[in-house]
């Protein structure tokens, strides 16, 4: 029997599980990427995070590709800068200083190991911060971008840089993406590529691609769309396959 790839997904952590109304630290992941792995005939593995350096590696020598989910704030220690907003306010119930580290160790043993890598929304800032980047701690432009209080999930356009990758992929030069941040990239890490702007010049996507190594990162959240975004679906072929 042909051995099936092995799919990380990074997980957010929480203390609150609904069903049984305990107050349990517990780590949680959005299912569609375990349903997103299996259309790929993948094994999908759900990561917590650890501080242990010994399991960090371990766990990237595991799998074949990452995927770095959405969630938390970053700590802005991790980009040189002291908070400049109100970060508890973003992350009342999960210091995610845990997360943080574990997540920036992974993706960087996962890259030099030569791993597909997809970033999505935190997990795009997570690729960004570890090439070197920054990130804008509390946006404020004329587009919306955050989650609203009640649930709604604004949507808004993006352009597609041509000579990119994801222009390459989805051969098109405006797209629709759902988003649910408040943070965005600052500055751009070395070597990366911005392939994809909102009007208000916010950076929503990118990538560090060459011919030995896929890793994109995206701000809106594709993995949540690709029924009605259908063009979305290629992204994630491209990395999974
Ligand atoms: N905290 C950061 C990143 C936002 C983010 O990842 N949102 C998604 C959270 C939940 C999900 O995965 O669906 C910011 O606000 O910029």
């Amino acid at each position: 029997m042909k051995k099936r790839k092995i799919v990380g997904i990074c997980s957010s952590v929480g203390n609150k599980a609904k069903a049984t109304n305990n107050t349990y630290p517990i780590i949680f992941i959005n299912r569609i990427f375990i349903e997103i792995s299996h259309s790929y005939n993948l094994i999908p593995i759900i990561l917590s995070p650890t501080v242990d350096i010994s399991e960090i590696e371990q766990m990237a020598n595991m799998i074949d590709f990452l995927i770095l989910t959405g969630g938390e704030d970053i700590h802005p220690q991790f980009y040189n800068e002291v908070i400049n907003y109100d970060y508890y306010e973003y992350n009342a119930c999960n210091p995610t200083l845990e997360r943080d580290y574990f997540e920036i160790q992974l993706y960087s043993i996962s890259k030099s190991l030569g791993k597909s890598i997809l970033g999505i929304c935190r997990g795009m800032q997570i690729i960004n911060i570890s090439e070197g980047g920054t990130l804008c701690q509390n946006i404020d432009t004329y587009l919306e971008h955050s989650i609203r209080k009640d649930g709604w999930i604004p949507y808004h356009s993006i352009k597609i840089k041509k000579n990119t990758i994801l222009h390459q992929l989805l051969d098109i030069e405006e797209y629709t993406v759902s988003s649910t941040h408040h943070q965005c990239i600052k500055k751009l890490g070395m070597n990366i590529v911005a392939s994809a702007y909102s009007a208000d010049g916010i950076v929503e996507a990118i990538e560090l691609c060459s011919d030995k190594q896929k890793i994109i990162g995206f701000q809106g959240h594709i993995e949540n769309i690709l029924t009605n975004y259908t063009e979305y679906n290629k992204i994630i072929k491209y990395i999974l396959s």
